[in-house]
């Protein structure tokens, strides 16, 4: 076996030692191991064939329409140094507040918003927080969002400093005037978290689907700049942001580039949609599916590496490093193989219609057997995290026997003290506790993970006794998730313990029960 591989499998050492006896019983002579593909299903990294055959570049291809969203959007080569504005309401004004995002916000620590808003500017190529600051407001201004005190004080402080080149102002979203007054102001352009992350999308696609989901999901807000654009005060803008090019057009003329632009994407949307319901329905596709879920750098990719030791994954300590949903095979204690979905990570203060433009891809999750959250429970934001993400799945048609099918594992245990986590055992006895990075706690998880996805696939352990090297046995070998095979002491018969669903199990039915000697 693959040394590599190997040392991963030390993180499970149960699980290794019956894999080694599974394999070396299947060196017997004239008998080939069923479970020889265990180890090979370890080393395998594998797409499956759901390839979409779409030219989807030819649907994305629109100079116009990219200079028009660029400038929107202000996607620089060169990055930016920027000056990171994190807002909160003052406790006693609360109640000024209308905006359910940023009232959610406000129940958790601005230093902690910061830290995310730092990470998050951080996260794209060449652009670099350089300074920061937490300004308690009295509530959101409509037209400048800030009080003009502190407009005047971020005018000097961005003035002043010839290293700042944006602004960032941490809240979901600015209305176009607001931006407008701010660059106006300051003098540089003025991102909120809506283009940010929308940056950090248009970064971090690789893939046809990601890349058209993510063309989807900017359209909500280039829609609200075209209604929101103030007539006339183009010209005085130094941000560039609204000046030349389609600045010329009318507005009606930039009003039907976006609705051309927003048909054409959902047209490809839903036959990818289509594509994917295909790929889902198709009867070949019966392994059970762990959709790994949760809020972005909690490390769900990490936990799909360890499980299935898939080389190409790369965890990264970076928000939405993973943006297409992949499927990898792995398999559970009892040897039967599953697919684990990696997917987008979710995120708090973002208006919903962005993630709602993965939801092309996420039916494949939302339909999954297993829907396994990951927490990150060395966040001190965890708990706002994973009720956030919950809401999100809801939103998002996650919602069906939700319950009955929610695994929860909270990662990361290496970073929290050894009382932290002995704490969080007895406030969530559910919750399955590893960390990715040690191995602690994945075996444990793995078993409990195995008689979740056993039961919600419907899948049954039964015995078959058949003719030892047979019609039946050579049939079960290569269609059967076998746990186990024991010959009797002649070598005539053999016992497999197989999980089998309930179709496969009336196909060998059919096929052998009646005409053979089958136990
Ligand atoms: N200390 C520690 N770090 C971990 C652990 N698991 C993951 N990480 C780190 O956390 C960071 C994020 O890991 P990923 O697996 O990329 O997280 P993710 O949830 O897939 O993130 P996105 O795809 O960006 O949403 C990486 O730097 C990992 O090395 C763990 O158990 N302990
Ligand atoms: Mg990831």
């Amino acid at each position: 076996m693959h040394c590599a591989t190997m040392q991963r499998l030390l993180y499970f050492p149960k699980l290794l030692s019956a894999l080694k006896q599974q394999v070396k019983f299947g060196t017997r002579p004239g008998y080939v191991c069923p479970q020889k593909n265990i180890l090979e299903g370890f080393q395998q990294v594998r797409r499956y064939s759901d390839e979409w055959d779409y030219d989807v570049e030819k649907v994305l291809q629109d100079a116009d329409f990219d200079e028009f969203s660029d400038r929107m959007l202000r996607l620089p080569q060169h990055g930016h140094n920027v000056f990171v504005i994190q807002p909160f309401v003052r406790p006693f004004k609360k109640s000024a507040i209308k905006n359910e995002m940023v009232q959610e916000a406000a129940l958790t620590s601005p230093q902690l918003q910061l830290e995310e808003a730092l990470a998050l500017i951080n996260t794209l190529p060449r652009w670099k927080a350089v300074d920061s600051i937490i300004l308690g407001v009295n509530h959101f201004k409509s037209s400048t969002f800030f009080g003009s005190g502190q407009i005047d004080r971020l005018k000097n402080i961005v003035g002043q400093s010839k290293n700042i080149s944006a602004v960032f102002v941490n809240v979901d979203i600015l209305r176009v005037k607001q931006i407008i007054e701010l660059e106006l102001a300051l003098k540089v352009p003025v991102f909120d978290r809506y283009t940010i992350v929308i940056q950090i999308f248009r970064h971090h696609a690789v893939t046809k689907e990601s890349k058209l989901q993510i063309a989807l999901a900017e359209i909500p807000y280039l829609k609200q700049c075209v209604k929101g654009f103030p007539k006339g005060l183009s010209d005085r803008l130094a941000s560039g942001r609204f000046v030349g090019g389609t600045e010329g057009m009318l507005p009606e003329t930039r009003k039907e580039l976006l609705s051309q632009r927003e048909q054409k994407l959902k047209k490809a949307v839903s036959f990818l949609k289509q594509h994917r319901q295909r790929v889902r329905n198709d009867p070949k596709n019966i392994y059970p599916i762990v959709a790994v879920m949760g809020y972005t750098n909690a490390g769900k990719t990490s936990l799909i590496k360890a499980l299935t030791g898939t080389e190409k994954l790369e965890p990264r300590n970076q928000l939405f490093a993973t943006l297409d949903v992949t499927k990898h095979k792995g398999n559970l204690p009892c040897s039967l193989e599953v697919l684990y979905v990696d997917t987008v990570g979710f995120i708090t203060d973002i208006p919903t219609e962005l993630f709602e433009s993965f939801t092309a891809t996420l039916e494949d999750a939302a339909h999954a057997n297993v829907i396994l959250h990951v927490w990150d429970v060395s966040n001190p934001d965890f708990r706002k995290q994973q009720e956030h993400v919950m809401k999100t799945l809801l939103s998002l048609n996650f919602g069906e026997n939700l319950e009955k099918r929610l695994f929860v594992v909270g990662n990361k245990v290496d970073r929290i003290s050894e009382n932290e986590l002995s704490d969080l055992k007895k406030a969530q006895p559910n919750t399955c506790f590893v960390s990715t990075k040690t191995g602690f706690g994945m075996e444990e998880m793995l078993h409990k993970l195995e008689k979740l996805t056993l039961q919600a696939s419907g899948r049954t352990r039964i015995k078959l006794r058949v003719k030892a090297y047979g019609e039946e046995f050579e049939w079960i070998r290569r269609e059967l998730p076998v746990e186990d095979m024991q010959l009797d002491s002649e070598y005539k018969y053999a016992i497999f313990t197989v999980l089998v669903l309930r179709s496969q199990l009336e196909i060998f039915k059919h096929k052998f029960v009646k005409k053979n000697n089958v136990g």
